[in-house]
């Protein structure tokens, strides 16, 4: 289960905004895309997930080329999203924000999918029947988290998951990204910064102005002791 981007190129407004990117994300890798605001983090993201469309080169799935496939067929192959700006629909409970995708993709099995979230973060069980709107920004991160894994059983893609999350709620995500690690699910986290992940990462992807300039790999380090 191997996600393969070859010279992917993007363009926005006859601008380039992707210029040849490549990497590899590998069966149950988590992997870092590090780079400035605006350097093409959230793009790379929306095109893994199918929501920008390439100007050239490929993506691919196991071998297959997945380039024109639409979004929600990616879906269906157990790709998740989780975009930085969290996209929760206030008035709607926590539990009916994690169900969207199963009600928006008939393919997607929400009953599954929410019984695996919530023995994985069992904090969402608690609050399953508040409404987004009164949850704390970091509560939101957890939510969104949750609805992303309700599709992404094999690859999950976070943007900026800590950002501007408290410290205590910054280790919970962390933590349950690390305990997703028997799953199989190969994991792409888009930061500006790696400080609450060293240890979450196997591989970093540097990105600046839409080039992956350096690849690094991060020596395991013991977990640090709380
Ligand atoms: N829809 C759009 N229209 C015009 N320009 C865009 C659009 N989407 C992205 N861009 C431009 O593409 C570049 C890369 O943006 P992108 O959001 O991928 O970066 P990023 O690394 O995720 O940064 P941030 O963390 O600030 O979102 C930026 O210069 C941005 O202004």
């Amino acid at each position: 289960m191997t996600l393969t981007l070859e010279n992917v190129e993007v363009t926005i407004q006859a601008a380039p905004i992707l210029r040849g990117v490549s990497f590899e994300l590998g069966n149950g890798e988590r992997l870092g895309l590090v780079g400035r605001n605006g350097a093409g983090k959230t793009t790379v993201m929306r095109t893994i997930t199918g929501l920008a469309n390439l100007a050239g080169g490929r993506v691919s799935w196991n071998g297959e080329d997945i380039s024109q496939m639409p979004p929600r067929e990616r879906a269906r192959l157990g790709f998740g999203y989780m975009p930085e700006d969290r996209r929760l629909v206030p008035d709607l409970t926590v539990e009916e924000n994690m169900l969207l995708p199963a009600w928006a993709n008939s393919d997607i099995d929400g009953d599954t999918g929410l019984a695996f979230v919530y023995d994985l973060m069992p904090e969402l069980t608690q609050m399953a029947a508040r409404k987004a709107l009164l949850l704390s920004g970091g509560q939101q991160k957890m939510v969104a988290l949750g609805r992303a894994l309700i599709a992404g059983r094999r690859v999950l893609l976070l943007d900026e998951p800590f950002e501007g999350v408290a410290p205590a709620l910054a280790k919970r995500i962390s933590e349950v990204i690390t305990s997703l690690r028997g799953e199989g699910l190969s994991v792409l986290i888009a930061q500006s910064e790696l400080s609450h992940s060293l240890d979450l990462l196997q591989r970093e992807c540097v990105i600046e102005r839409g080039e992956i300039i350096k690849v690094n790999v991060i020596d395991a380090k013991p977990a640090a002791q709380a």
